[in-house]
């Protein structure tokens, strides 16, 4: 799947449009706003980890650490989550993604499990131990 959207490029592509757009959504803006400035190059390569790529993201930026952290405490509303996802897709369209069924239907799926997983670590109800994180990247496509 990695290879079929384009690879690291695509992906690095989509995750700047996607970062433009929660800056600027109402909804979401306000939880970025004061993020870090390489939130665009951990989510490219959480991507593509997911995608089955290189596994850049748990090997050399903290894995599993690096996602629980950024997203403890921020108290996510199921609004602000089916936000999330919904940029997520547009952004996936606006960088012309493939639009196959079979990629889009795991795609968007998946996205929606680790917008569920984020969520939950943001409302302190998954605690470190049990927390499906090997489910959210090691995925079978
Ligand atoms: C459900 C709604 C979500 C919200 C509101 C949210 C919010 C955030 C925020 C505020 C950060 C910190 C940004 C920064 O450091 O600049 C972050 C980091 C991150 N998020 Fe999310 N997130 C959500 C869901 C997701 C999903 C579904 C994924 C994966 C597809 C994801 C992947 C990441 C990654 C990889 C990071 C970077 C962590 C690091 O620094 O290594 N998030 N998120």
């Amino acid at each position: 799947m990695f290879e079929h959207v384009g690879g690291e490029a695509t992906l690095r592509k989509m995750a700047e449009h996607f970062h433009e757009a929660v800056l600027g959504d109402e909804l979401l803006g306000k939880l970025f706003r004061y993020g870090s400035s390489h939130h665009v190059d951990h989510l490219t390569a959480f991507l593509a980890e997911m995608l089955g790529g290189p596994r850049r993201y748990s090997e050399e930026l903290g894995g599993f650490e690096s996602i629980y952290r950024a997203h403890q405490g921020l108290g996510i509303s199921d609004e602000q989550r089916d936000r999330f996802v919904e940029l997520m897709l547009e952004s996936a369209d606006a960088v012309g993604l493939p639009a196959d069924e079979r990629f889009r239907t795991a795609f968007t799926r998946q996205i929606a499990r680790a917008a569920g997983f984020s969520t939950r670590v943001s409302r302190g109800e998954l605690d470190h131990f049990s927390a499906p994180y090997p489910e959210l990247v090691a995925w079978e496509w």
